[in-house]
């Protein structure tokens, strides 16, 4: 029996946990997975990489438009290639970290990504029956029509530890400095061109602070199958269910 196709957008802050959650979500639901920070680190990696001053609005804009850029949206195997090279661990390095805020911030690179996160997202529901899609501004501007909408946030301490661990192994004092550059000043800096502290209007909020991590799948799990916050109402738009066929 069909499916109607669905779109979980999720959003929130550096080391809030929303691309790890989105992918193990994507694959508890057998849905694709759109990482929309890797398509602006890819475009951070690509400028760099033709020595591109990421501070030329203009030429940073026309490389987001021309970027030869190949996205996996397989949860269970993420890949990124930027004119044939396999960027997929390039773009997570320190330097693509502490650059990529530069590229965000153009609006004219934003109108080109996002575009191309919609024909993604538009692909995934026709061809794979849906996307957890996510980034900073999924529920409110590139899919505020997404399904389900979902914030998820974390307190700064434990989004720290968080980065902190992924980066340095340990979440110590002595890698303070430069996981605040990543964590903090990085959200100052994408928080001048998106909302992505507090949820927006119809956007249901999940702190996951003093949650585990398989607490913070199944907290999202809960408000796409309907256990709570759901928006808008069960009545008025059924989530994962067979379609009318009448
Ligand atoms: N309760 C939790 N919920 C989600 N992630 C958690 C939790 N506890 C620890 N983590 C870990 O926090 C780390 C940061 O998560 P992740 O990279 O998904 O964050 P993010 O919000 O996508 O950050 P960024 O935008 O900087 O990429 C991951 O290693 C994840 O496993
Ligand atoms: N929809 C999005 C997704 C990402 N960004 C910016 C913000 C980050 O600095 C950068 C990389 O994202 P991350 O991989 O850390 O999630 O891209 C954005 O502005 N909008």
């Amino acid at each position: 029996m069909p499916v109607s196709p669905i779109t979980i957008a999720i959003d929130g802050p550096s080391g809030s946990g929303k691309s790890s959650v989105s992918k193990a979500v994507a694959r508890e639901l057998g849905l694709a997975y759109l990482d929309t920070g890797a398509m602006y680190r890819a475009l951070a990696w690509w400028a760099l990489h033709r020595e591109i001053d990421l501070a030329d609005q203009n030429a940073v804009a026309e490389a987001a438009r021309a970027l030869p850029l190949a996205l996996s949206t397989d949860p269970a195997r993420a890949s990124v290639s930027v004119d044939g090279t396999d960027v997929t661990e390039a773009i997570r390095e320190t330097r693509i970290s502490s650059s990529v805020s530069a590229v965000a911030t153009n609006l004219d690179v934003r109108a080109e990504l996002r575009r191309r996160q919609r024909e993604l997202i538009d692909r995934a529901r026709e061809e794979q029956g849906g996307v957890v899609a996510e980034g900073r501004d999924i529920t409110t501007v590139v899919a505020p029509d997404a399904e389900h909408r979902i914030l998820v946030t974390a307190s700064e301490e434990a989004r720290l530890a968080r980065r902190s661990l992924d980066v340095h192994g340990a979440a110590g004092a002595e890698h303070l400095a430069a996981t605040r550059d990543q964590v903090l000043r990085r959200d100052r800096d994408d928080a001048t061109v998106s909302a992505f502290f507090e949820p927006a209007d119809g956007v249901v909020g999940i702190d996951t602070s003093d949650l585990t991590f398989e607490e913070s799948v199944q907290a999202v799990l809960d408000v796409v199958r309907g256990a709570r916050g759901q928006h808008p109402s069960p009545d008025t738009r059924p989530t994962l269910q067979p379609e009318e066929t009448s």
